[in-house]
């Protein structure tokens, strides 16, 4: 019996990680038992691609690597953590959530190509990761939708500290988010609006909603 898969998503500064802990808090709180992922997981081996890709040592901009090519890095840090930490638990029934996925690399990846080689990317994408290295496909995917200009500040303001090539790319950030929008209309994702009138909602408003449609989802 397998179990069930939950995907966050959202692009960069997108408050992700925070509504990732909230969420997983919740969860202890009400005694929900579920395994927690994150990725990329940057403290292991199998992210040493990654973490050079990311930092700069295969050139400055992302478009320095191809969609395809950068897609492989991040499909077998998942590999490997499925392979090695999750796939009995979720065999066996499990509830996964994980703060991004193969979704990650649709967004980011998919955002280096031009409209029309979008979908033949996607298509390869979901059929290398789900199907030839046979990781689980997400059961649902909930995108936390925050547009880049609103946090366009909070970008700026993160330039003092170590950033990595897609960080530092304000109109790859922002196409990343076109088309992270995109897919959420195309697959059925979840949206999650973090803004409202043109402002950031609240951290506690974001996160009720976001936990009231992950509780819609398990049993
Ligand atoms: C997990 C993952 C992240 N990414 C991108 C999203 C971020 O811009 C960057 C690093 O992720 P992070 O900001 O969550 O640490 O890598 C992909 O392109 N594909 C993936 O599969």
């Amino acid at each position: 019996m397998s179990g069930k898969l939950l995907v966050l998503e959202g692009t960069d500064a997108s408050g992700k990680s925070t509504q990732f802990e909230r969420l997983c808090a919740f969860l202890d709180e009400r005694g929900i038992s579920y395994r927690r992922l994150v990725f990329p997981r940057y403290q292991e081996e199998s992210s040493a691609l990654i973490r050079m890709y990311l930092g700069g040592q295969f050139g400055e901009h992302p478009d320095d690597v191809s969609a395809y090519t950068a897609s492989t890095f991040f499909a077998v840090d998942r590999y490997a953590s499925y392979q090695t930490e999750w796939k009995d638990y979720y065999e066996n029934g499990g509830l996964v959530l994980a703060d991004r996925y193969t979704t990650s690399n649709a967004v980011h990846q998919a955002s280096k190509l031009e409209e029309e080689e979008q979908k033949a990317f996607l298509d390869w994408l979901f059929d290398f990761e789900y199907r030839i290295m046979g990781i689980p496909a997400p059961d649902d995917v909930y995108f936390l939708d925050m547009p880049t200009e609103a946090v366009h500040d909070l970008l700026e303001h993160r330039q003092g500290k170590t950033q990595d090539i897609h960080e530092q790319d304000m109109e790859y950030l922002k196409h990343c988010y076109q088309t992270a929008s995109k897919l959420a209309d195309t697959f059925g994702w979840h949206r999650i609006r973090c803004t409202q009138d043109g402002r950031i909602r609240t951290i506690e408003d974001i996160s009720a909603e976001l936990t009231a449609a992950v509780l819609r989802a398990i049993p």
